[in-house]
């Protein structure tokens, strides 16, 4: 280590963003090494709206390694954020900032201690994929300080041993993470099937059912899933290795109408999974049954999917239309049944807000004007406040390096993060 011993701090600073699965990972084979009982694929939301953003320092003056989540202090002590830090530390290489005068020896690097404050942009534990954001940033960035060569598959079978999702943030666009076969998780690791590219007139919005945490947890869910589950084991092994094929077929040709039942099917039978489970586990709500019945009920009226929907271990709906049309269509459907609280139209969308004013809605009074949807029974009732919000994004990219440094949540002379 050279520069005056004790006196420097050396950060790297990362953004990562959030997926949801299209085809669903729901059961691990092996707890520790984090390794799924079969394929699943996803698409990786653009980190403008949903994402985390991590920065680690280093420096000799840190007597032990310490995290900040949110501006909270976290404990680093549990085995995933372990495993992560151990295997990223194996393979250190040596590090020089000539400017800073400050060399680290790859062999220097079991000696020191990092900071790690994160920071997401978006609800944390509201099964809005927070922990994959997250544990791919924690791996990317820390790889990043640390000078670390490996590829991305290699880091994303790192991140996956973080969180089982997050081997799939370390792409953008389409992601698969292939199980793997052997028992030391060595081919367990994420793919990019394509890039956000390759299919951009996707349109996301996300409809945020409830931003509190969650009763189960996808790890304890999944964990009894597995061991009372029967329709699991037919899932994994009969089900899932067939839609994985189609699903790569369906996103290889841009085929919307294969790819929104696979995906509504997909999320379906994740759910009826919970619900096989001993005891029942109920992610989804009243809510989110109605958006289903919204979506269900057009896709039929028009012979085709116009929409398709899938929800993770929570009530919160993601919605992927194929085209600006068809996200400007549900939307209006949508603020029909799911009027805002409060009113206030511009806080009840976050993200590309620009999706209101093409849906002509520019005001509450144009909210309040929509006509109701031609193809539902009981259009009369609507349900004020059941949607905290909307989120509307798109396919974005993997994970990059923050350069500019004033956007670093680590303060370079403290070590300490920025506000403490
Ligand atoms: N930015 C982050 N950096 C590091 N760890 C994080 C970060 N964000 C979340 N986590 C970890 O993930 C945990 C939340 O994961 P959890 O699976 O409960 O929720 P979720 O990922 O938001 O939902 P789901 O995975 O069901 O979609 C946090 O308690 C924390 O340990
Ligand atoms: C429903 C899911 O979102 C489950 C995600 O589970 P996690 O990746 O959060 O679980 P652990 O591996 O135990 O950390 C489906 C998916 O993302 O594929």
């Amino acid at each position: 280590m050279a520069a005056e011993e004790g006196q420097w701090v050396l950060m790297a600073t990362g953004r990562s963003p959030t997926n949801i699965a299209v085809i669903k990972y729901w059961g691990k084979r092996d707890e520790a090494l984090i390794l799924p009982v079969n394929d699943s694929i996803s698409v990786t939301l653009d980190p403008d709206h949903l994402s985390a953003t991590t920065t680690v320092a280093v420096s000799p003056s840190f007597p032990s390694d310490r995290m900040w989540l949110n501006g909270k202090e976290i404990s680093l002590s549990g085995g995933r954020f372990q495993s992560c830090l151990r295997e990223i530390r194996k393979r250190a290489q040596n590090v020089e900032d000539e400017k800073k005068g400050i060399r680290i020896k790859k062999e220097d690097w079991g000696k020191l201690h990092v900071h790690i404050a994160s920071y997401n942009n978006f609800p944390t534990a509201a099964g809005l994929a927070s922990s994959a954001a997250g544990l791919a940033c924690f791996v990317f960035t820390l790889g990043k300080l640390m000078n670390v060569k490996e590829d991305c598959g290699e880091l994303s079978s790192i991140a996956r041993q973080g969180s089982g999702s997050a081997c799939r943030s370390i792409y953008g666009g389409f992601v698969k993470w292939c199980m793997g076969k052997n028992n030391d998780g060595s081919d367990s690791i994420a793919v990019q099937l394509a890039d956000e590219t390759h299919w951009n007139d996707l349109v996301i919005i996300i409809a945020v059912v409830s931003s509190k945490q969650k009763e189960t947890s996808s790890t304890s869910g999944m964990r009894d899933s597995v061991e009372t589950s029967p329709l699991l084991q037919y899932r994994a092994q009969t089900v899932v290795p067939e839609r994985v094929l189609k699903m790569e077929e369906a996103i290889k040709s841009r085929n919307f109408e294969s790819f929104a039942r696979l995906t509504c099917a997909d999320s379906n039978q994740f759910h009826a999974v919970c619900l096989d489970t001993s005891p029942p586990i109920f992610y989804m709500n009243d809510t989110s049954h109605r958006i289903i019945s919204l979506v269900e009920k057009w896709n039929q009226s028009e012979g085709t999917p116009q929409v398709a929907y899938t929800f993770d271990a929570g009530p919160n709906a993601v919605l992927i239309a194929p085209n600006r049309k068809n996200a400007t269509l549900l939307l209006q459907k949508l603020l029909y049944y799911f009027p805002p609280q409060d009113n206030d139209l511009r806080s009840y969308m976050v993200g590309d807000k620009s999706i209101l004013s093409d849906a002509g809605l520019k005001s509450i009074e144009d909210v309040e004007a929509l006509p109701a949807p031609a193809e539902m029974k009981t259009p009369s009732q609507k349900f004020k406040g059941d949607v905290s919000y909307f989120i509307c994004s798109r396919l974005g990219a993997g994970p990059k390096v923050v350069t500019d440094e004033s956007l670093a949540l680590i303060d370079s002379v403290t070590g300490l993060p920025k506000g403490v």
